[in-house]
C-alpha cells in the first residue's frame, strides 16, 4: 500500500498510488537501511511540520542571498535550542536530516561544521585536543569550517602555499599567506559565519617543509565576531547555487597559534622541533575520504528529490493523445518519458544502496586506523574517488533530464529543480575535481593489472579480481549475474586497453608523467566502467538480500531497468562480446522493463519519503494539486506586489510616450 494517499489529492496521483504493488514504508526501510531510520525520518518531518518558527518565512526563490543566509542562521539557532527534543544528538544521520528538512539544500552556516570541522577534530585530534574543542563544537559554542583550497590551487594539494612555521622560542606556529594565490578560497561558512577553522597548511620545522597538515585556528573574536589581527576574511560572492552558504576567502599575516593547535593524533611536532611522521603518509587526507564516502548516498538523494518532482508531475500533467482521443494522456505514459525518468530512478536507488555501503566501509576503516591498521586506506581511497566522480556526474545528468521532463514548468524556479541541479553538480568539483579523482582510481587499476602481469593475481583484492578473468561468451537469458559479466568484460577490456596504452608510451621512451597524460582519457574511461560495475554489483547484492517478497519483486523489476539500460549505454565497449542479436534482445528487455515498472513509478519515488517542506517544489507536491498552487506561487512573487513598477514609470513609459510623438 502507498502510505501517501490522502483525501483531497489530485485524482490522477491517487490513481497512481492505488496501482502500486508494495508498501511504501517498507520500501523506505530498505532504502534507508532499517525500519527505525526510515521511521525516524517520518517522525522528524512530522514534528518539524508542527513547529511554526521552523517554517520558511517565504519561498526560497523569492529570497535575496542576504535573506537566505539570515534565514539559515535563524533556523540553525532555533534548531540548536530544539534539537535535544527532536533528534538523537549522537546520530549524525538524524542531525544532517533535520537540517536538510528545515533549512533545505541551499547551504547554511553549520553545513560544514558537522561534516568537515567536527570529524577532523574527532579523528585527527589527540585526546587532549578533543577534550578542549569537541564539546564546544558539538554544543555549537564555536562554529567551524574546513579551509584547504586556495585561490591558485585545489586539486594539487602538494602545491598549497599557506605555511605554518614552527617557532621554537615561542612554541607557536606562525601562519602566512605569502602570495595572492595562497589565499584560502571556497571554504563553506568561512566568509561570515565561522569563528574557527581547520586550516590545511604546509608544516615547516627547522626550514624543512613536511607538507600539508591540519591546524585548529581561531579566526574571529568570540565576543565581537570581528576578525582577529593578522586575519583577512570575507565572502567570495554569489555562486551558481548553494547561496545560503557563505563560502569564503582567508589570508594570514604572521598569525600565531600555539603548538598545541596542530592536530597531533597522527603527525606530531615536539617542543624541541622534532617531527614525528604519521603511520600512513596520506592519513591527513582522511577527512576528504570521509566526505567522499558519504557522497554517493547524498547525491542519490539529490537525484531522488528531482525524480520525486518529475515523476509526480508527469502523473498529473496531461498532454497529447494515445488511442483514446477523448482525454489527453498523462505524460508518464509516453515511452520517451519513461526512458527519460525510470533508469534514473533505478540509479538513485543504486547510488543510495552503495552509498550506505561505503559509509559502512569508512566507519570500519576508521576503527582499523585508530587501532594502527592503515592497510585498507588505499582501497577505500580508490573506491570513493571513482564513486564520487561517477555518481555526481550521473546525478547531474539525471536531474537535468528530470527538469526537461517537466517541460516549461521545469524551467521555473517553482519546480526548484534548477536549485537541486546547481547544488548537486557542485559535487562534481568539490572534494576533488572528477577527472582528478578518476585518475586516482586509474592508478589503482593500473597497479592491479601490473600485479597480474607479474603473476601475482592471487594478491588482488575482491573488487579488482575480475581484471584477471577471461570471459568471452555470454548467455543473456540467465539474469542479473550475466549482465554483470558483460559489464566486467567492458571494464576489464578498457582497463587493459588503457594500461597497455600507458605502458606502450612508456616503452617508447616517454616519461611516466607524459605517458600518463597521453593515456589519461582512456584511463578515466576505465575508472568509470570499473565504478559502474561496482555500483551494479552492489545493487544486485542488495536486492538479493531483501526478505520482503513484494518489495523484492519490485526491486528486481527496477534492477532489470538498471542492468539493461547500463549495458545499452556502454554498447561500444561490448561489441567484441555481444552480437547485434544479443544487443537487440537487451534493448527489447529494457522496453519491457519500462512497462513493468510503470505502475509502481509514483510509489517508488514516494518511498524516498521527501516531505513537501524539504522538496520546496510546487510541481512535486505530495497532493499533486499543482496548477492552483503554481498560480498562487506566481501571484506571491514580489514583482507582483505592485501592478506598475518603477522600471515602467521611469524608463519604458517615457520611451513609449516619446515614440508616440
Ligand atoms: C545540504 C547540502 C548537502 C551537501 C553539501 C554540504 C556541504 C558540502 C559542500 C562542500 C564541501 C567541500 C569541501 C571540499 O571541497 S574540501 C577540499 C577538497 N579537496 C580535494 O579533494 C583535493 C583533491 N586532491 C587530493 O585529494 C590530492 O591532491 C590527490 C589525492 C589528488 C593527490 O595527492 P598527493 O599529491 O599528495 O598524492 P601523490 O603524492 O601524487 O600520491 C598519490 C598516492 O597517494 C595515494 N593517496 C592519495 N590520497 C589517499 C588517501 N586519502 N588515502 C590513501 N592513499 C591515498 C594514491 O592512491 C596514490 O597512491 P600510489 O598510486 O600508490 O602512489
Ligand atoms: C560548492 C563548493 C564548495 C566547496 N567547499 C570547500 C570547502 O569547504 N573547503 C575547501 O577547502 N574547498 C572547498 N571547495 C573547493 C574545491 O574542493 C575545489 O574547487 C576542488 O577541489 C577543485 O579544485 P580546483 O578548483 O583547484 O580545480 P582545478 O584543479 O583548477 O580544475 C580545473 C581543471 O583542471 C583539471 N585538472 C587539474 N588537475 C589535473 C590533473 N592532475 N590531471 C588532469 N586534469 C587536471 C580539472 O579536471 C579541471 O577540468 C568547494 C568548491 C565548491 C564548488
Amino acid at each position: 500500500m502507498n502510505q501517501s494517499i490522502k483525501p483531497g489529492d489530485n485524482p490522477d496521483l491517487t490513481e497512481e498510488r492505488l496501482s502500486g504493488t508494495f508498501d511504501t514504508n517498507s520500501m523506505a526501510a530498505v532504502i534507508y537501511g532499517s525500519d527505525k531510520l526510515a521511521q525516524r525520518r517520518r517522525e522528524i518531518s512530522e514534528a518539524v511540520s508542527r513547529i511554526p518558527e521552523l517554517q520558511d518565512s517565504k519561498p526560497c526563490p523569492f529570497m535575496t542571498r542576504e535573506e537566505k543566509i539570515l534565514e539559515g542562521s535563524r533556523k540553525s539557532a532555533i534548531l540548536n535550542r530544539l534539537l535535544p527534543g527532536l533528534i538523537d544528538l549522537d546520530s549524525f544521520e538524524e542531525t544532517v536530516f533535520i537540517h536538510q528538512e528545515v533549512i533545505g539544500i541551499e547551504g547554511h552556516p553549520l553545513a560544514l561544521h558537522e561534516s568537515l570541522f567536527i570529524p577532523p577534530i574527532a579523528t585527527q585530534g589527540t585526546d587532549e585536543q578533543q577534550k578542549k574543542w569537541l564539546g564546544r563544537a558539538q554544543r555549537r559554542e564555536i562554529i567551524g569550517c574546513y579551509a584547504q583550497t586556495e585561490l591558485g590551487h585545489g586539486s594539487n594539494l602538494r602545491a598549497l602555499e599557506t605555511t605554518a612555521t614552527f617557532d621554537i622560542s615561542s612554541q607557536e606556529f606562525i601562519l602566512n599567506s605569502p602570495t595572492i594565490t595562497s589565499l584560502k578560497w571556497w571554504p563553506g561558512a568561512l566568509g561570515k559565519s565561522a569563528n574557527w577553522s581547520i586550516v590545511i597548511a604546509n608544516l615547516i620545522v627547522h626550514d624543512k617543509n613536511h607538507g600539508p597538515h591540519p591546524f585548529m585556528v581561531q579566526l574571529r573574536d568570540e565576543k565581537s565576531h570581528e576578525p582577529l589581527p593578522g586575519i583577512t576574511v570575507g565572502d567570495i560572492g554569489p555562486k551558481m547555487a548553494f547561496n545560503g552558504a557563505d563560502n569564503g576567502f582567508l589570508g594570514f599575516e604572521n598569525y600565531r597559534i600555539p603548538r598545541e593547535n596542530m592536530l597531533m593524533r597522527h603527525s606530531k611536532v615536539t617542543p624541541d622541533g622534532g617531527y614525528i611522521r604519521p603511520p600512513h603518509a596520506k592519513i591527513g587526507y582522511s577527512g576528504m575520504v570521509r566526505v567522499r564516502s558519504r557522497m554517493a548516498a547524498e547525491q542519490g538523494l539529490f537525484l531522488a528529490h528531482a525524480l520525486t518532482i518529475a515523476v509526480r508531475y508527469s502523473a498529473i500533467r496531461r498532454q497529447g493523445y494515445l488511442e483514446d482521443r477523448s482525454r489527453e494522456v498523462k505524460v508518464l505514459d509516453y515511452q520517451t518519458q519513461q526512458h527519460r525518468l525510470f533508469p534514473s530512478i533505478a540509479r538513485a536507488y543504486a547510488f543510495i544502496f552503495c552509498g550506505f555501503e561505503t559509509i559502512r566501509l569508512y566507519d570500519q576503516l576508521l576503527i582499523d586506523v585508530q587501532n594502527g591498521n592503515t592497510s585498507g586506506m588505499a582501497d577505500l581511497h580508490a573506491l570513493t574517488s571513482g564513486l564520487k566522480s561517477v555518481v555526481t556526474h550521473q546525478t547531474g545528468e539525471g536531474i537535468e533530464q528530470a527538469r526537461m521532463a517537466c517541460g516549461g514548468h521545469g524551467y521555473s524556479m517553482a519546480s526548484y529543480i534548477s536549485e537541486i541541479y546547481g547544488v548537486a553538480i557542485g559535487g562534481c568539483t568539490y572534494e576533488g575535481e572528477n577527472m582528478v579523482m578518476l585518475l586516482q582510481l586509474a592508478r589503482y587499476l593500473v597497479k592491479s593489472i601490473e600485479m597480474i602481469q607479474n603473476g601475482k593475481s592471487k594478491n588482488l583484492g575482491p573488487m579488482v579480481a575480475y581484471l584477471a578473468a577471461n570471459e568471452s561468451e555470454i548467455d543473456l537469458n540467465l539474469g542479473p549475474n550475466e549482465y554483470l559479466k558483460v559489464f566486467q568484460y567492458a571494464a576489464r577490456s578498457q582497463a587493459w586497453r588503457a594500461t597497455e596504452k600507458f605502458q606502450k608510451l612508456r616503452n617508447s621512451g616517454m616519461s611516466k608523467e607524459q605517458a600518463w597524460n597521453q593515456a589519461s582519457v582512456e584511463l578515466t574511461r576505465a575508472s568509470r566502467l570499473h565504478t559502474r560495475l561496482y555500483i551494479m554489483s552492489t545493487f544486485i547484492n542488495h536486492v538479493g538480500s531483501v526478505v520482503d517478497q513484494k518489495i523484492k519483486k519490485v526491486l528486481i523489476d527496477l534492477l532489470n531497468v538498471h542492468i539493461t539500460y547500463e549495458v545499452m549505454d556502454i554498447g561500444i565497449y561490448v561489441q567484441g562480446l555481444l552480437s547485434s542479436d544479443q544487443m537487440d534482445l537487451i534493448r527489447n528487455q529494457l522496453y519491457v522493463s519500462l512497462e513493468t515498472i510503470r505502475p509502481n513509478a509514483v510509489s517508488l519515488v514516494d518511498s524516498f519519503q521527501i516531505s513537501d517542506m524539504q522538496l520546496r517544489s510546487v510541481l512535486g507536491r505530495r497532493d499533486g494539486n499543482v496548477y492552483e498552487n503554481l498560480f498562487k506561487w506566481a501571484k506571491s512573487c514580489p514583482l507582483n506586489d505592485k501592478d506598475v513598477l518603477e522600471s515602467v514609470t521611469k524608463y519604458l513609459k517615457p520611451m513609449m510616450d516619446k515614440s508616440k510623438l
